[in-house]
């Protein structure tokens, strides 16, 4: 798969993506490395005072160079604009040897935590589905050193906040969250500097020259030199090389706001999107890490969840909060509460006495509260004598400690939000005030509140292996479900996904077509006909002419050293008439008919290869159907959801009225990544109250092998084994869908189902002309499903004594996931009627919604 060999896996484990980063860091090396020295340009003693012009002349195809013979080198087939050479310089260097052990120290951290850290695929931004993440990257890449330096360079602090680093500076990767090396935000440096107010690349100018400023390293460039510098800006205002590294913090607060240098240099629609991508793009997000809470540094499904719950804190930024969670208080460590933002979020440690630094010796829920908090409680009338600790709810309400009885509400009296307004503390925020107010205080209509905001919202959750097509489910789901499936923002990023796959699936062409042109030149050559120059000079099928021979040896470079990802939404635009000319050309429209033979090529990619030059358009817009089958689009690392509720069809409409109540219910599907799910999974817990699982299963995985050898099937049931024992799941409904039946069909009928152990004694009695077949006899495809079912029902409830629902699919087509998304509804009413039954006190609101509704 493309995206297996996507810049992030350049900082994992990896053996081979290891080294490579070893490469470039080590110490000088005694002997010449035949690719390091045409690339790096800082290696160069004259780079830094050379004119631009000498830097274009010198930058013009350094790497292919050295490739080809010079009648090719002369042709320059891919512009100088230099985006390319240095993003593959800086990209292998950022990561210091030392700075790497931090690194990798960390990831170990969070793969015990979560389980996640082999993240490989680059993911989009799911904007509507808020939970979509992919933090290892950019927890990588929060590491950015110059490479420049060989010291780490000078540390930015949080916000002035003292770090209290003494108990977590200890570099212990020990588990407890408490002890976790505290990461810290480091600057990159620029990789040129001029004199003092000089453009950092023509060295032109003074301090007052207008110029632009790179987010992460803070080089300026004069108007004529930075579009040059930063490339197509594919993560807005950075300096190609700063391309993959996170901003800045300091410059968080001027993301997305542009500059009338970029305004006058660009046209309206670009600098539209530049500044869309500059706020949007995963490198530019904040690193979960630098965000304390209670102590503790934040995992990044935490982080989520705090900036999207519906009061979230405004303006968040690197730094140390407390959060009381049973009021929602919310304040910088050591100062007073600033926000009440939406309490009860599972976020960072618990709250200490000492988090706000107050000194009266009277408490609220569990922390010591400020003077000027005192000062407003005694004004709201609050009795404050005698060091009371006091329990305060969300919605105001406050007992003292250890005492049943309500003693009032904080926000109650008209005067008491004036008077926060007055000392700088905050007051609820409408939502929390309007749940818990005057009306609904009550416990009853309270409970009566809970019932019906559990009734309707009921979560999914949706799990299977990687390639079991839960990803299609879910993005099928959103086409089916909502008018807007893909916002604006999402089919951007979801476009350059496409395109860079389209780029990676091109170039496992050149790869096949490179083994093609050996495998012919090999059974071409006659033994007398040895010396490698005279080959070099016979044509075959598969030879392609010098100029894309160059471009073929430059994107498969590009490819094996995981850079793809980084440079093609950049270089697009320059690489469009290439690939055409390449598509086109007979070589590769021969590889293309002999696909088949590419193990790597998906099988998606022809639906956008025979479409490479459309897709490849800067103008390219992706459709639904192009968003569905493209791989990729869906967080593989994070969560992604979706709330839905099912569209009435015309037939529901004409019922009795309370079964209107069903449309009414509103679901959330949470799609969840597998690797989520290990050993240790923090995340478990916020699936409590999902009301069923639904497990996916490839059925085609029953002949197919994991890298380490084992049966996939096995590996599914593995994971089914896992999750359906989970304590937290106890209780809860399963529905297995068995997908993609449509490549069973065709593949049981040539490889047979007993190649998974597991499925042994499947042993059908089929009529010889099913094939044909309309007289009720089951097609072996059927049989297999049907057998398949059996196998996994068996399974689980020898394993959980329940009943496993069991549904067929091909998530490529809409009608099926319909159908198995209904069925998942139907098994939640039906559980939930179970439920039901000793809740019938409640059963006469269920009839009348809207009496609750305002
Ligand atoms: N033929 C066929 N292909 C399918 C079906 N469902 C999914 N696919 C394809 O199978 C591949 C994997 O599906 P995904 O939806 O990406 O699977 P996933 O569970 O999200 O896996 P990862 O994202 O890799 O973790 C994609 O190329 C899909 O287009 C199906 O029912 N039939
Ligand atoms: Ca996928």
């Amino acid at each position: 798969m493309p995206s297996k060999k996507k810049p992030d896996s350049i900082h994992q484990e990896d053996d081979e993506d290891c080294l490579f980063a070893v490469e470039y860091d080590g110490p000088p090396l005694p002997y010449d490395i035949p690719r390091a020295v045409p690339i790096n340009m800082d290696r160069i003693p004259v780079a830094a005072v050379v004119s631009p012009v000498c830097i274009s002349a010198s930058m013009s195809f350094p790497v292919i160079q050295p490739i080809l013979s010079k009648q090719v080198s002369r042709e320059k087939m891919v512009s100088p604009t230099s985006v390319i050479e240095h993003v593959v310089s800086s990209d292998s260097a950022a990561v210091s040897p030392t700075e790497e052990e931090e690194v990798s120290g960390e990831l170990e951290e969070t793969a015990r935590g979560l389980a996640f850290c082999d993240s490989l695929e680059k993911e989009s931004l799911d904007n509507e589905s808020v939970l979509s993440m992919d933090y290892p990257s950019s927890r990588v890449t929060g590491d950015c050193v110059s490479e420049t330096g060989n010291k780490k360079q000078q540390v930015v602090t949080f916000l002035g906040i003292a770090s209290d680093d003494d108990d977590q500076e200890d570099g212990n990767n020990d588990c407890n969250p408490q002890k976790r090396t505290r990461v810290l935000p480091v600057k990159k440096q620029p990789q040129t500097k001029g004199k003092k107010g000089s453009c950092y690349r023509c060295f032109k100018g003074n301090r007052f020259t207008e110029k632009e400023v790179c987010l992460v390293c803070d080089a300026k460039y004069c108007s004529s030199c930075v579009l040059r510098a930063m490339g197509s800006m594919p993560e807005g205002r950075k300096c190609v090389t700063c391309i993959g590294c996170p901003i800045d913090e300091s410059k968080r607060g001027s993301l997305g706001k542009c500059s009338r240098m970029l305004k006058r240099l660009l046209n309206d629609l670009e600098v539209k999107q530049i500044m869309k991508t500059e706020r949007f793009c995963e490198a530019n997000q904040l690193p979960a890490e630098y965000v304390y809470v209670n102590g503790q540094p934040l995992y990044p499904e935490e982080l989520v969840a705090l900036q999207t719950c519906a009061n979230p804190p405004k303006k968040l930024k690197p730094g140390d909060y407390w959060y009381d969670k049973v009021s929602g208080l919310w304040g910088k460590e050591g100062e007073k509460p600033y926000q009440i933002i939406s309490p009860h979020l599972n976020v960072g440690g618990p709250i200490s006495a000492e988090a706000s630094n107050g000194n009266t010796q009277v408490f609220i829920n569990g922390r010591e509260i400020t003077k000027v908090e005192l000062r407003m409680l005694q004004l709201a009338g609050v009795q404050c004598a005698g060091n009371p600790h006091f329990w305060v709810n969300e919605d105001g309400s406050y007992q003292e400690e250890g005492q049943k009885n309500t003693k009032g509400y904080i926000w109650g009296k008209a005067g008491t939000k004036l008077l926060c307004a007055v000392l700088s503390l905050p007051v609820p925020s409408k939502s929390i005030s309007n749940a818990s107010g005057d009306q609904l205080h009550s416990a009853n209509s309270r409970s009566i509140l809970d019932h019906l905001e559990h009734r309707t919202l009921q979560k999914i959750l949706l799990v299977g292996n990687s390639g079991s097509g839960t990803s299609t489910i879910f993005k099928q789901a959103k086409i089916l479900y909502k008018d807007i499936p893909f916002l604006e923002d999402e089919r951007e990023n979801i476009k350059v996904i496409i395109q860079t796959n389209v780029y990676g699936y091109l170039g496992m062409l050149l790869e096949g077509r490179e083994r093609f042109e050996e495998e012919a030149l090999s059974v071409m050559s006659s033994p007398a006909n040895e010396e490698g120059d005279a080959k070099s000079n016979i044509k075959t099928l598969y030879s392609i002419g010098p100029r894309l021979k160059a471009f073929s040896d430059w994107l498969l470079k590009t490819m094996a050293a995981g850079n793809l990802g980084v440079i093609f939404p950049a270089a697009s635009r320059e690489y469009a008439p290439l690939v055409e000319e390449l598509w086109r050309d007979a070589a590769i429209q021969a590889t293309y008919k002999r696909r088949s033979e590419l193990g790597l090529l998906p099988s998606v990619a022809s639906y956008f290869l025979e479409r490479a030059v459309d897709v490849l358009t800067p103008d390219y817009e992706p459709s639904d159907l192009d968003i569905l089958y493209a791989e990729g689009v869906t967080s593989s690392s994070g969560l992604a959801c979706l709330d839905f509720s099912f569209p009435q069809t015309a037939a529901e409409e004409n019922l009795d009225p309370s079964d209107h109540l069903d449309s009414l219910l509103r679901y959330q599907l949470i799609r969840v990544p597998s690797r989520g799910l290990g050993e240790n999974c923090k995340w478990i817990d916020m699936f409590e109250d999902v009301g069923m699982v639904v497990f996916a299963v490839s059925m085609s995985d029953y002949d197919q092998v994991s890298e380490d050898g084992t049966n996939k099937m096995l590996l599914a049931r593995k994971l089914f084994e896992s999750i359906i024992t989970h304590p937290i799941f106890e209780h809860m409904d399963f529905l297995l869908i068995l997908n993609k039946y449509d490549l069973l069909e065709e593949k049981v009928e040539r490889v047979p189902l007993t190649r998974c152990e597991w499925f042994q004694d499947f042993n059908p009695v089929v009529s010889r002309h099913r094939s044909n077949n309309n007289n009720g006899n089951p097609t072996l495809g059927q049989l297999a499903f049907h057998y398949m079912a059996v196998q996994f029902k068996r399974f689980y409830s020898s394993l959980t004594g329940k009943k496993l629902f069991v549904s067929s699919s091909k998530s490529l087509d809409p009608n099926s996931v319909d159908a198995s998304l209904k069925l998942a509804m139907e098994v939640l009413k039906w559980s939930e009627e179970r439920a039901n039954i000793c809740m019938s006190e409640y059963s006469m609101y269920s009839t009348e919604p809207s009496s609750f509704s305002n």
